[in-house]
């Protein structure tokens, strides 16, 4: 007789109304109920079916969660509503999960994605909304994943478990494009969205159509040419090819010549002498310049050496793309190139520099290659558009993870991925300061991007110049120190100030104030000021790490650290190496302690008889 599981059966049945029929006998084996079947040994519930039994409203926490060996749940057709509770995370073993054909409602639930075994989870119809996550990967074992008739939003991410056979996403409120590593499921996995476009549906429109862009301005950059051409065009056409390939061989013909006159002329230099850049996308290389290059020609995508993209403008002008976010110094697109590459593209708006300057700020900054800074890949300056193109970041950014839909069941982000974060931000910022002489002049949670670990990299950095070197005037108000609001000039200093108040927001959840944009936030120096020491752990600290244990001296120490950060006198705020430094001995008495370890192992604490302790880390932290 599984007595423990018995328990949390009635506990569920008890609080959940249901149809007559449902008749469990409390003084017979719960083994012999309808809808439940145990392991041999009858001690485990291993399989729960109960389709179709008139199950309504919630599932109460705290009793389907228990049933630690189960493997197979199935709600579906019942009319249950409301969120899938947090303690589903605790059904380790399961692989089946129905909870089709309900009511159930909020965002896709968090804990489902810790659910590492599940091979088949079928949520469709019910009422679902939100973004389908990345952290869906986490679910490496899925062949059938099933959201149909929801109302999940946004775009699709790449979902790649190896093994996914059946696929459906129809009838949602998705857009953007299909992901490369789901276009092998058919056009009816799909249909029935608001947007979508890619993949097996119809190709996606470009993102942007500049006719500055397009070498020759009056020839639409993507689209086909409706008109036929006239027999007199083609013959214009002909005879003009034949004059150019003419004038071709004779250019070839006389510099063959003058190679053979001149033996040590022949050899070229093996690098352009006057730049670490390289464009892709001319047929002239830059040794030509003096020949006269067109304008047209010289617009070209310039790409930094040693970068792992082959693309040319035009690819990415055909990408088919979604925006990401309006920033504070233009838009953000994510380009998704037919070749599959997916970068980042950002539209910058307002700059206030010449092609020159422009050109010599982009040189600094492709030379900052270190594992927690954001790669600029390539660049592109014309007249009408300045684009540089990124790396895209899936896990998205700090600023999701921290302040996206708290409070609905997510994963929260525990101490010692903060910790992380922290450190591996500050030691991007520090690379930055020191090997780059760069100011980043924007350090803010949504610049802060986010690999699968969990490591940080940092976004968007020395900027300021090609917008004249001061500072944009919606730049979010709360990370900016002092001095700046008077100069706009920021410095090595105010963005020790900006990275202070980044590690308040981490140690109190708290977004900074955004004043310019109307949101809501607070002045986080000031605020912590306003607190009396003694009343740190109570008041600050944010209220989802109060359930990790031993962690309190370590947040009042990186408190102090952030406070240090925030003077107001900048003289008196530490360089950031100092900061890292600091931050780096907190971590070593952390580690010391060896209680990170205990908590990652998922066979621990999850034998259904005693709840797993609350630990630093709790088990299976989901990918954002
Ligand atoms: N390389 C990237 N990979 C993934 N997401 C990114 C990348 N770059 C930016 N984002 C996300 O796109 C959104 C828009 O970014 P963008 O940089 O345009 O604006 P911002 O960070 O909000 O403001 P600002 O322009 O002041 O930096 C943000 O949510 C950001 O986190």
């Amino acid at each position: 007789e599984p007595t423990q599981d018995k328990q949390a059966l009635l506990d569920f049945i008890s609080r959940t109304p249901h149809a007559n029929r449902l008749q469990w006998n409390s003084s017979a084996s719960a083994c012999s109920w309808v809808g439940v079947e145990c392991d041999a040994n009858q001690s485990h519930v291993v399989i729960l079916r109960l389709p179709g039994v008139g199950l309504m409203g919630q599932i109460s926490p705290n009793t389907l969660g228990r049933l630690s060996q189960l493997r197979v749940l199935s709600l579906r057709s019942n009319r249950l509503s409301g969120e899938i509770p947090a303690d589903f995370s605790q059904l380790k073993l399961l692989r089946n999960l129905y909870l089709q054909h309900n009511l159930f409602s909020g965002e896709f639930p968090a804990s489902l994605t810790q659910l590492t075994r599940l091979v088949r989870l079928d949520l469709s119809f019910n009422n679902f909304t939100g973004k389908i996550p990345f952290s869906v990967n986490n679910l490496t074992h899925l062949s059938g994943l099933f959201l149909e008739n929801n109302g999940f939003a946004g775009s699709l991410p790449s979902i790649n478990p190896s093994g996914l056979v059946d696929f459906n996403v129809s009838n949602n409120n998705l857009n953007g494009s299909i992901p490369e590593t789901l276009a092998k499921f058919p056009a009816s996995s799909f249909s029935g969205n608001l947007n979508l476009c890619g993949g097996p549906l119809n190709a996606c429109n470009p993102f942007f159509v500049s006719p500055a862009l397009s070498p020759t301005s009056n020839v639409p950059i993507v689209g086909k040419r409706s008109k036929k051409l006239s027999t007199a065009a083609i013959i214009a056409i002909a005879v003009g090819a034949g004059i150019i390939l003419f004038l071709l061989l004779l250019i070839l013909v006389l510099c063959l010549r003058k190679r053979q006159r001149r033996p040590n002329a022949a050899k070229p230099p093996k690098s352009a002498p006057r730049s670490v850049v390289t464009e892709v996308g001319t047929s002239s290389s830059k040794d030509d310049v003096a020949g006269g290059v067109a304008e047209a020609e010289r617009n070209k995508l310039v790409f930094f050496d040693g970068g792992a993209y082959n693309f040319d403008l035009e690819d990415l002008l055909r990408a088919s793309a979604e925006v990401l976010g309006k920033g504070s110094v233009g838009t953000s697109y994510k380009a998704v190139l037919e070749e599959g590459t997916t970068v980042v593209v950002k539209r910058l708006k307002d700059v206030a520099v010449q092609k020159k300057e422009f050109e010599m700020q982009m040189e600094l900054l492709g030379k900052i290659k270190h594992e927690n800074a954001v790669p600029l890949r390539a660049f592109y300056y014309s007249k009408d558009e300045k684009l540089l193109v990124y790396d895209y970041m899936p896990a998205g950014s700090l600023s999701a993870l921290l302040h996206g839909s708290r409070g609905s069941g997510r994963t929260p982000l525990d101490w010692d991925n903060r910790m992380k974060i922290a450190l591996s931000a500050g030691r991007g910022l520090a690379h930055l300061h020191v090997s780059g002489k760069i100011v980043h002049g924007n350090i803010k949670a949504s610049n802060i991007l986010l690999r699968s670990d969990l490591g940080a990299c940092i976004a968007d950095f020395g900027l300021n110049p090609v917008f004249g070197g001061s500072t944009p005037p919606n730049r979010v108000a709360g990370y900016r120190a002092p001095e700046v609001v008077e100069t706009r000039k920021v410095t090595f200093k105010s963005d020790v100030y900006s990275f202070g108040v980044l590690l308040l927001e981490l140690l109190t959840g708290k977004a900074p104030n955004q004043a310019s944009f109307g949101e809501e936030g607070i002045d986080l120096p000031r605020w912590v000021q306003s607190v009396v020491r003694e009343e740190w752990t109570a008041e600050v600290f944010d209220v989802e790490l109060t359930r990790y244990q031993n962690i309190e001296e370590e947040m009042v120490q990186l408190l102090q650290i952030a406070m240090a950060c925030v003077s107001t006198v900048p003289d008196q705020r530490p360089d950031i190496q100092v900061v890292v430094r600091m931050m780096e001995d907190i971590n070593r008495t952390e580690t010391d302690d060896g209680l990170r370890q205990s908590s990652d192992d998922p066979s621990k604490g999850s034998d259904g008889q005693t709840p797993p302790t609350e630990s630093r880390t709790p088990p299976d932290v989901a990918t954002p």
